[in-house]
């Protein structure tokens, strides 16, 4: 009786089955653009597709536009990654992109952070990047003095200090002529910069023999992050989830061992307390608990990724554009030269900056910030997911005034497809023009809405040490621009003329022989690490 029972009921759920993978893979978000899903694999399959009509390296954004590309380049896209991830929702408008980072009713701090757990061996498990709610307000409370414009300054002799290291290491390699990825380089100095902002501590990450154990700890940590299954659930990938695991072990008891220490001097000093992380991190606790050494180690390497990651990216960007474009490079020398003076010997530079002229300095190079802005824009080399718990009615509106729910989809606000958007930049929107950043009220950087320019992000949420790392860029800028040519070999390498000469495109940049493309690295990076080769500046010779 019982077998029939369960016979006779076979169909039915297998009918309930079916409606119920049907209705969630063609019409629960049916209304939002979308290429052709498939009932078994919703766009796992066209994904997949996607990935292999170019190099298989590629970021993961470069895919997902030439999929809205096919769909005429609407401002959301939805790609049904079950069961693999949660489905998720691509923004590229800014007006979509700020209803998800600016505060509302159902969400006071802005919609939620996607999970990012897969991190945790990196940032610990309360992190002020994936904290939410009260906790997170604390943190932010805590944290934000030490990010007020008026104290970054205190940082310059750190920064600049580092930077002569750094200079060393260029100065090497512009004798012998060698090629070398920049990358690792620029991780390297703004490793040892985030470690004294940070804590208070040489972390000695650019020390050519004996390097620090932390930024060595760190690069492998990182190195178990590069490919494509970076944020698959453990039981995929269970050996680099071990090995994520020993190794986020021993940087964590670095690391608590700096806490204990530091936590010692910081009870012993009785005159002004400093604003590093870790200083504002004891304020108001009575005892190095558990619980604080725990939040505090968490805090800390938190910083130190955040703090280093983005900064030597955009520091390599910059680098490659200024190579590329030379009415710009000769425009930041120009005026590094009238600020600073002619002579590119990084001392008199650092000199300069010292004498407590540094703010002023350094905010009379319009243009710099202007190279800064757009190659932010250009490459931005972060973003940020967001999630909508289920039932929470989170709703869109898009342009054309339809309302879209996004509950229990990931939420990606897309910035290197929101900062290519034509509607906004015009036809030079893929051209680096830092001069569109330049002018009186009147002109086209006035015209860019605010939000449509958000490599920080927006709103609560967005980065607490962006004004840091302007100070940081600008400064590095200053101490290098003067004093070497960067020349990108392999992928980027520029296209010569039969003389030899390089020749100049439409937009006013030389051209390459291939494009360099950036790929995923936790965060969005060049795929070559950008190498290059450098050079004394004529200048210098
Ligand atoms: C060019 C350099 C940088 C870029 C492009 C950048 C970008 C971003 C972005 C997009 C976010 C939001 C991430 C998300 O929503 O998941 C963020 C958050 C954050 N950034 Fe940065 N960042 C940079 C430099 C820095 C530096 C130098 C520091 C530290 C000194 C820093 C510390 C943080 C922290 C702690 C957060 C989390 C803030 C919060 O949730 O309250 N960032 N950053």
């Amino acid at each position: 009786m019982l077998v029939l029972l369960v016979l006779a009921a076979l169909p039915l759920i297998g009918i309930y089955l079916y409606n119920k993978a049907y209705h969630k893979r063609f019409v629960q978000f049916a209304s939002i653009p979308q290429l052709p899903s498939s009932l078994v694999w919703g766009h796992l399959q066209i994904f997949d597709a996607y990935i292999k009509r170019g190099p298989r390296d590629r970021h993961p954004d470069l895919v997902f536009a030439e999929m809205l590309e096919t769909l005429g380049k609407p401002p959301l896209m939805f790609v049904d990654l079950r069961p693999v991830n949660r489905p998720m929702v691509l923004v590229t408008s800014h007006e979509i992109a700020e209803q998800i980072s600016k505060p509302s009713a159902l969400f006071p701090t802005s919609v939620p952070k996607a999970n990012l757990d897969y991190l945790n061996h990196v940032i610990g498990t309360t992190s002020i990047l994936s904290a939410e709610g009260d906790h997170w307000k604390h943190l932010r409370k805590r944290f934000n003095p030490g990010f007020a414009p008026q104290h970054l300054l205190t940082h310059l002799p750190a920064i600049l200090d580092k930077t002569l290291l750094f200079v060393d290491h260029l100065d090497k390699l512009a004798r012998t002529n060698a090629e070398a990825p920049m990358l690792p380089l620029l991780v390297n100095l703004t490793f040892d910069i985030i470690g004294v902002v940070a804590m208070g501590v040489d972390l000695e990450a650019q020390r050519t023999e004996g390097q620090g154990e932390l930024i060595k700890l760190f690069s492998q940590l990182l190195s178990c992050y590069l490919d494509d299954k970076a944020d698959y659930p453990w039981w995929v990938i269970p050996n680099v989830e071990l090995r994520r695991y020993r190794l986020g072990k021993r940087i964590d008891n670095i690391i608590r061992d700096i806490v204990r220490q530091k936590y010692q001097e910081y009870q012993r000093t009785t005159d002004d307390k400093s604003r590093s992380v870790l200083s504002l991190s004891f304020q108001d606790t009575n005892s190095l608990s558990p619980e604080v050494l725990h939040t505090t180690s968490d805090q800390l390497k938190s910083f130190l990724l955040a703090g280093h990651d983005t900064t030597s990216t955009t520091l390599s960007w910059v680098f490659y554009e200024l190579m590329r474009t030379p009415r710009a490079l000769k425009a930041v020398r120009d005026e590094v030269r009238k600020a600073l003076g002619p002579d590119p010997d990084v001392n008199v530079i650092r000199s300069r900056l010292l004498i407590g002229l540094g703010a002023d300095l350094l905010n009379k190079m319009p243009y710099m910030n202007a190279v800064i802005k757009e190659t932010l824009r250009m490459h931005p080399p972060a973003a940020t997911a967001r999630t909508s718990p289920f039932g929470s009615s989170l709703t869109v509106r898009t342009p054309d005034g339809r309302s879209h729910c996004l509950d229990g989809t990931i939420i990606y606000n897309c910035e290197s497809m929101i900062h290519r958007d034509p509607a906004i930049y015009g036809d030079t929107a893929d051209h680096f023009r830092p001069e569109r950043w330049l002018g009186d009220s009147h002109s086209a950087s006035s015209k860019v809405p605010a939000s449509a320019w958000r490599p920080f992000e927006r709103g609560p949420r967005n980065c607490i040490g962006q004004e840091f790392a302007n100070i940081e860029i600008r400064v590095i800028i200053s101490l290098v621009v003067l004093r070497y040519d960067f020349i990108k070999v392999g992928m980027g390498e520029l296209d010569k003329d039969d003389n030899g000469q390089p020749i100049l495109d439409d937009a006013e940049q030389f051209r390459v022989k291939s494009h360099i493309y950036p790929t995923r690295q936790i965060t969005i990076k060049p795929v070559d690490g950008m190498r290059m080769r450098v050079k004394f500046a004529a200048s210098k010779v």
